[in-house]
């Protein structure tokens, strides 16, 4: 349990993994000293909610779904890439509503995922070795040493960035896009000539159907369940000078990131002892950890006293990204040591992380099957503990790209050269993320009708 008080400052005594090591201090803090005069994106009453949602998902009455970007891109910024990433999500969310009879929490990962760990700190290409991208709050993709140098300016262009991408997102939420009378609306033209595409437009017309069957009973057509959406955003709390620098205290006197609804700690950066743990602690947003197949019992069991030390409903989302193939060794022992704890998080499956592969022209890729494989095993692994699989993480986008190989379109070594647009790992498509969604319905289903759940 930590002794010393919580100040938004407290991480930078910490060892600090995966930040980047910025040449002009004092540009570094001139730009943080801008962010942390702007509005914050969020608002405390938006975290409550949200945590009450997830609250409801840790106790089985709900599902989480939880998608976006791996890295967002400032130069991929525009109505397009974001309204296509926002009605697959839709799309998906529907899915498994009607699949689980239960609400569907949407959380994107977007409006400010622009930041990311690696693998190592620096790339080589033809003898020259520079700093590996990072995303783009820190540096930019190309190969050059001006490009690669980061630059504190950008934390600036991330917020800009993000402030549009989500007022964009509010207003898709809640000015009629997302109303469900539209549903017929939401499937993209390349989603529409495939066998996913036509599964969707018979779940549209049966929903059709029943709203106009409840309206002609005299329901009302305006309830806002119907018109609008509950959406918030995600992403990695990595850069901690940005996430320090819009970190707001509220009426309550708590202190808040107002950078997104929901952060999470990554992977390579949940040390109990480090920077990025120890800032998360004093915020009273939701949170996220990814835990791989290194994760302890123990270590899991500590992060939860460190970051949850109350045990408050809704406030942990552990996210299990162990690889396919590996879930039924690993996992069991983490949700048996959790529910001893007495603990009550939303367990979560980002089947991504854990199945990254090189093609064989060299591009990271995933399969399809192995990202599928683990969710089952998620599922089943869920099933057997007793305990709820309350929700899933993808990176995925609305664009009809080609970076992750498999699914219905079956997608081939040789076609993921084709649209290979991502600014770092690979992603599901808009296709393949529907036909994912549909089977995951089915796991749902099997869920649903099985035995409530325990923990
Ligand atoms: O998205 C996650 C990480 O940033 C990514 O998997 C690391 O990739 P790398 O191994 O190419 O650095
Ligand atoms: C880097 C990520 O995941 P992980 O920390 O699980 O590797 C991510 O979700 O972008």
């Amino acid at each position: 349990m930590p002794t010393t008080p919580w100040t938004p400052d407290g991480w930078r005594g910490r060892p600090a993994r995966q930040l980047p090591a910025y040449p002009d201090a004092a540009a570094l803090q001139e730009a943080e000293r801008q962010l942390a005069s702007r509005p914050p994106l969020i608002f405390a009453g938006e975290i409550a909610a949200l945590r009450q949602r997830l609250a409801a998902v840790a106790r089985g009455e709900a599902f989480l779904l939880q998608g976006g970007d791996c890295a967002e891109s400032f130069d991929e910024l525009s109505e397009a890439t974001v309204r296509d990433t926002f009605r697959v999500i839709l799309q998906m969310a529907v899915v498994l509503t009607y699949a689980a009879k239960c609400p569907v929490v949407k959380v994107g990962r977007i409006a400010g995922q622009f930041a990311k760990p690696r693998s190592s700190d620096t790339e080589t290409q033809g003898g020259v070795t520079l700093p590996s991208y990072r995303g783009d709050i820190v540096n930019a993709g190309a190969f050059d040493a001006a490009a690669r140098q980061p630059d504190p300016q950008r934390l600036l262009a991330a917020f800009g960035h993000s402030a549009t991408t989500l007022n964009l997102l509010r207003a898709l939420s809640h000015g009629g896009f997302a109303d469900l009378h539209q549903v017929h609306r939401w499937t993209a033209d390349f989603v529409k000539a495939s066998p996913q595409g036509a599964r969707f437009e018979e779940l549209a017309d049966r929903i059709t159907d029943s709203l106009a069957f409840m309206e002609a009973c005299g329901f009302a057509a305006q309830t806002p369940q119907l018109r609008e959406v509950e959406f918030h955003i995600s992403h990695e709390a990595l850069h901690l000078h940005y996430e320090q620098a819009l970190a707001r205290r509220g009426e309550n006197g708590r202190w808040y990131g107002g950078s997104a609804h929901m952060l999470w700690l990554g992977e390579r950066t949940r040390d109990p002892q480090g920077a990025h743990v120890e800032f998360l602690r004093g915020l009273d947003n939701a949170l996220g950890v990814k835990l791989g197949p290194t994760a302890h019992p123990d270590d899991v069991l500590r992060l939860l006293d460190v970051l949850d030390p109350d045990n408050e409903p809704g406030r942990m989302v552990l996210i299990s990204r162990m690889g396919a193939g590996q879930v039924g060794e690993k996992l069991p022992a983490l949700l048996r040591a959790v529910r001893r704890a007495g603990r009550l998080p939303v367990w979560c499956c980002d089947p991504m992380h854990g199945n990254t592969v090189t093609a064989s022209n060299g591009l990271k890729t995933r399969d399809f099957n192995r990202i599928l494989q683990e969710v089952r095993e998620f599922f089943a692994v869920h099933a057997a503990e007793g305990t709820h699989a309350g929700g899933v993480h993808f990176e995925m986008t609305g664009q009809d790209v080609t970076e992750c190989r498999g699914g219905a379109q079956a997608l081939t070594d040789e076609g993921l050269s084709q649209r290979y647009l991502t600014a770092c790992d690979p992603r599901l498509n808009g296709s393949q993320s529907l036909e994912l969604a549909f089977l995951i319905a089915e796991m749902l289903r099997g869920q649903r009708t099985a035995a409530p759940a325990a923990a």
